[in-house]
Formats: structure tokens, C-alpha cells, sequence
């Protein structure tokens, strides 16, 4: 099964027959597409959704209370549901934007592939850094994780990011689909250097080079 989003596999079901704490990233996670059923992506879509409010409001001391009671309950009923990394539907779900994880930017892969992924990512209220322009930091997260799917498809091994190197050459609007591109540049050895762009329409709003490490057996 791939990582990228793309594949049309079969869900992996089963148990792990490995200590899931030896080794980085896993290219053998419980990848699945209905793990949290059906309506799991609705559900993440309310979380960023709720993100994105939490961040824009401006509530009565009344409702802070009020919000305080329901989140408690909330926060109660998925405490109670809590699951390990490699099992959560949030990372694995790969049939949803950026595999169902809100950490990261919502991004849908329209291609992926050995050379490269192509993407597309909307920065939202949740993503602001100031004046109606996204936090660069965000960015970066966007440009990490794709660019660790890069290396990933392009070696078929678990990677890491040992450098990232990220230029902001213009501003990156929120509430805008913005397409993410990444090229493989050369692998040499365990090292794979890449680069991507972000675009607003033509208009160039970041771009990144970056090395990533393909780890060996075990290491972390
Ligand atoms: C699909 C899922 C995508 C998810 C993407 C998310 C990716 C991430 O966020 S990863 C998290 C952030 N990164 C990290 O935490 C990594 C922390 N660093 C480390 O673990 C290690 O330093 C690591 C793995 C990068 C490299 O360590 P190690 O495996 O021992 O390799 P090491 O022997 O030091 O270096 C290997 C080669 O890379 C080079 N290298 C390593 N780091 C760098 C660097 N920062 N700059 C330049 N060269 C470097 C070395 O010089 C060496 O080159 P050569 O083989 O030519 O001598």
C-alpha cells in the first residue's frame, strides 16, 4: 500500500508482528482507509473547522464558560479512545486530505510518483501568520511532509529530514488553493536531495530544497 494517497489497495488489516517502537517513520504502517469509519473525515473536517473558528473568535466570558464544559466532555470522550501513533486513524487514513492528520495543512496529492509529488494545499484562519498571509512556519510543515513522501516513494524507505531550507518569495494567501511541487534532485547513497515550489496560479509563493536520510534498520 502507498503512502501517498493515491493507491486504490485494499485497507491492511491485521495485527503489527513487530516492536513498534524500533526505527523512525514506518513505510509498513497500519495504513487503512476505514479505520474511524466513514464518516471519520467529517469528523476531522469539524476539528479544523472548529480550528479555524477557535482561532477567529472573539467570545462572550458566558460562552468561554459554556465552551469549557462541552470541550471537557469532548476532551473526556476521546481521552477514552486514545490509541498508539501507528494505529490512529489520524497519519494513516490516506484517503483523506494530508492522511487525516491535522497537524498538518489540509493537502490533496494529485500525483505521486518516483520523480515527484504534485499536491495541492489550502491555508485556512487556523494557518494565519498576520495580515490575511499564512504562518510560515506552516509552510515549512506543508513543504516537510511532502517532501518526506518524495524521498519515501522515490527510495521506498523510511526518511528524515536533516536539512530544510525554506525562501519566501512572495505572500501565501489563506482560503487559496495553492499547488505544492516536489522533484527528486539527485540521491546519493542514503541521501536524497529535493526541492519543491508553492504557487499561487503562476505566481511563486515559497519554495524549499531540503536533504532527507533514509534511516537505517532500527535507527530512530
Ligand atoms: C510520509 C511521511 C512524511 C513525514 C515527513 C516528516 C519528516 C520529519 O519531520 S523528520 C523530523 C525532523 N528530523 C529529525 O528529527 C532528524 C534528526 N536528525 C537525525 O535523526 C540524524 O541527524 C539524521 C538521521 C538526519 C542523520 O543521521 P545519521 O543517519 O547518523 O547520518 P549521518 O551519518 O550523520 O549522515 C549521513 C550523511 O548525510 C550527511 N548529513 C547529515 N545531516 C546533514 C545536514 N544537516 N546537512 C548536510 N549533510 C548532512 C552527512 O554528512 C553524511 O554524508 P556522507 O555520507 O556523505 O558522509
Amino acid at each position: 500500500m502507498s503512502i501517498d494517497g493515491t493507491s486504490e489497495s485494499a485497507p491492511v488489516t491485521g495485527e503489527r508482528t513487530e516492536d513498534a517502537h524500533e526505527g523512525g517513520f514506518r513505510t509498513d504502517m497500519m495504513i487503512s482507509v476505514d479505520r474511524g469509519g466513514p464518516r471519520y473525515g467529517e469528523f476531522i473536517e469539524k476539528v479544523r473547522e472548529f480550528m479555524d473558528r477557535a482561532r477567529a473568535a472573539f467570545p462572550s466570558e458566558e460562552l468561554v464558560d459554556e465552551l469549557i464544559d462541552e470541550l471537557t466532555v469532548v476532551n473526556a470522550k476521546l481521552a477514552a479512545v486514545e490509541i498508539n501513533e501507528w494505529e490512529s486513524p489520524s497519519g494513516t487514513r490516506i484517503d483523506l486530505p494530508a492522511r487525516g492528520n491535522i497537524t498538518l495543512p489540509p493537502y490533496l496529492v494529485d500525483k505521486a510518483g518516483d520523480d515527484g509529488v504534485q499536491a495541492r494545499v489550502t491555508f485556512t484562519r487556523f494557518h494565519l501568520g498576520g495580515n490575511n498571509a499564512a504562518h510560515g512556519g506552516f509552510i515549512c510543515t506543508a513543504f516537510d511532509d511532502l517532501l518526506g513522501m518524495t524521498s519515501a516513494l522515490a527510495t521506498g524507505k523510511v526518511t528524515r529530514t536533516a536539512y530544510l531550507t525554506v525562501n519566501y518569495r512572495s505572500i501565501t494567501p489563506l482560503n487559496t488553493e495553492l499547488t505544492v511541487s516536489t522533484s527528486i534532485v539527485r540521491l546519493e547513497g542514503r541521501k536524497i536531495f529535493v526541492a519543491a515550489t508553492m504557487k499561487d496560479g503562476e505566481r511563486l509563493c515559497a519554495e524549499a530544497d531540503g536533504l532527507f536520510i533514509a534511516l537505517n534498520p532500527g535507527q530512530p
